[in-house]
């Protein structure tokens, strides 16, 4: 029975792993702690590029910290590593009096950050060997270290110390300070790890979906670019017009002009429907869009103002457009692809439209994107000769016209090509956001804020031999979280 339970705690700690970030402003002496805690012996030490992670073991316990530069360019990718931190080392040159400003700015900003307040802080005041440097106590005074740990809610310790080591003996001997503030940290992150655990998994799952939906979107902005530089209809259903010149295209700009947005290239799908809508803006409704054989078979159900043609089979659709079935479901690289199709220049001014719904057809307007010009009475052959093609300008240059593509299997679009729904228009189970506010108001409601929190603040006692520790702020009974939180949590909510 022993066992079986000296089994389990052996694995629950094998589970766990502690990270902490190191940080401070430049020059505080990050790199040499961490190097301290390390046992490594360094006689020099240069300033940090980006970040080092140093992984250490604590009884058992897996610890990795990330030791990130403190140059102001580096203090920007700081918060990339709040949300999956346990707790914060943060390092100050105490002897150096005139960035002791900007040392509070930077850790209040730390502090306020949502992905910090709440976890464990220890703040090291280090290079205590140096004359006139500020001990653990001037420190809190100096920083104002009170009021912006209780503010934040930020479990914290202040310890003095110097990473300074003797270089000639042959162990790395840790300053008693360092140790006791190291050790604090990461019993306190132990004794809580759950529920610490539980917040930085849930902020990371939340950073994910926030980086997802943001790739989402940027894959809609490819979307609409490739529709933007997709120069032609003939790419985009793999039918070419190599009679189309330059001249021709700039005089039939002030003629009609077809806009096509491709909606999606799964694959997969054959159901496609390819439709040209013709737009009246004069009087003349009359005047109905002449449509090319290019497109497929008309069906004559529609209302005046649009015609829906059945798109030719997708196999066939493989065939003839080398160019998207090659270049993946994610990228159409149009403006890198052979040039079969000489004569169409990109027309780069476009804006893109921002009729895309749900429910409806994806309409770009005219002008909006890469326009297809018709070309006068022109044919041309497609690739093989049962394709041909005719285009009456004279016809189509009496109205604005859409091509609108539509996906019937909306399930089945691709990240590339489809369009992107709007958040707004998203189902809400889709949407991840809640779950992150909801651990944190569970945080919040069972840390009960200040009210449940004790100051224990040591009085200052220069006299005493023994430098004394300032633990500034910890929350005095902490309460374990169980699933009633979460649900009144939610349920307050
Ligand atoms: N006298 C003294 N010098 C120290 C102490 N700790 C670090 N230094 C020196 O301070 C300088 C900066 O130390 P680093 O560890 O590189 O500082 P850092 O915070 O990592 O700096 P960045 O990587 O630029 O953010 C080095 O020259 C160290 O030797 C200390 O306790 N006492
Ligand atoms: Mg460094």
């Amino acid at each position: 029975m022993g066992n079986c339970w000296a089994g389990l705690f052996r694995r629950r700690n094998i589970r766990r792993h502690i990270v902490l970030i190191l940080i401070g402003l430049d020059n505080a002496g990050k790199t040499k702690t961490v190097n301290n805690l390390a046992g490594e012996k360094d006689d020099k030490v240069l300033p940090t590029v980006g970040f080092k992670a140093v992984n250490l073991v604590h009884k058992d316990t897996p610890v990795t910290i990330y030791d990130l530069g403190g140059g102001p360019h580096f203090r920007q990718i700081w918060s990339q590593y709040y949300s999956e931190v346990h707790g914060v080392i943060f390092v100050i040159d105490s002897s150096d009096f005139s960035r002791l400003d900007e040392c509070r700015a930077v850790l209040e900003e730390v502090l306020s950050h949502d992905k910090i307040s709440g976890k464990p802080v220890l703040v090291l005041a280090n290079k205590q060997d140096k004359s006139g440097a500020l001990d653990d106590i001037d420190v809190v005074e100096k920083l104002n270290i009170e009021p912006l740990v209780n503010k934040y809610r930020c479990p914290t310790l202040v310890e003095s110390y110097s990473a300074f080591v003797d270089t000639k003996s042959k162990k790395v001997k840790i300053d008693p300070g360092l140790r006791k503030g190291y050790q604090w940290l990461l019993n306190y992150i132990v004794r809580r790890y759950g529920d610490i655990n539980l917040r930085v998994q849930t902020d990371i799952h939340a950073d994910l979906e926030r980086r997802k939906r943001m790739l989402n979107k940027n894959s809609n902005i490819a979307s609409q670019t490739f529709t933007a530089v997709s120069d032609d209809i003939a790419t985009q259903t793999g039918f070419e017009n190599p009679n189309y010149t330059v001249e021709d295209r700039k005089e039939a700009l002030d003629k009609g002009v077809i806009v096509v947005k491709p909606v999606t290239h799964n694959p997969n799908s054959v159901d496609t429907t390819l439709t040209i809508e013709s737009v009246e803006d004069s009087d003349n409704t009359s005047v109905k869009p002449k449509l090319s054989p290019l497109f497929g078979r008309a069906s004559n159900s529609s209302v005046t103002e649009t015609v829906r043609i059945e798109l030719e089979p997708r196999s066939e659709f493989r065939k003839l457009s080398p160019i998207v079935r090659n270049s993946g479901a994610n990228h159409i690289d149009f403006k890198n692809r052979p040039q079969s199709s000489p004569t169409f220049k990109k027309n780069k001014s476009s804006s893109l439209s921002k009729n895309s719904s749900l429910d409806g057809d994806v309409k770009i307007q005219p002008r909006d994107v890469t326009t297809y010009l018709g070309d006068g009475n022109r044919t041309w052959d497609v690739t093989e000769s049962k394709h041909r093609v005719l285009v009456n300008d004279a016809e189509l240059s009496q109205m604005h016209r859409e091509i609108v593509l539509t996906e019937r299997d909306y399930t089945s679009k691709t990240a590339s090509s489809e369009v992107t729904l709007q958040a707004s228009t998203l189902p809400l189970a889709v949407r991840p956001a809640s779950a992150s506010q909801l651990v944190r108001r569970q945080l919040e409601l069972t840390t009960h804020h200040k009210r449940r929190l004790s100051l224990r603040y040591m009085q200052r006692n220069k006299t005493s031999p023994e430098r004394m520790s300032m633990l500034v702020f910890e929350p005095k009974a902490p309460r374990r979280h169980d699933k009633g939180d979460f649900d009144h949590a939610a349920a307050a909510n």
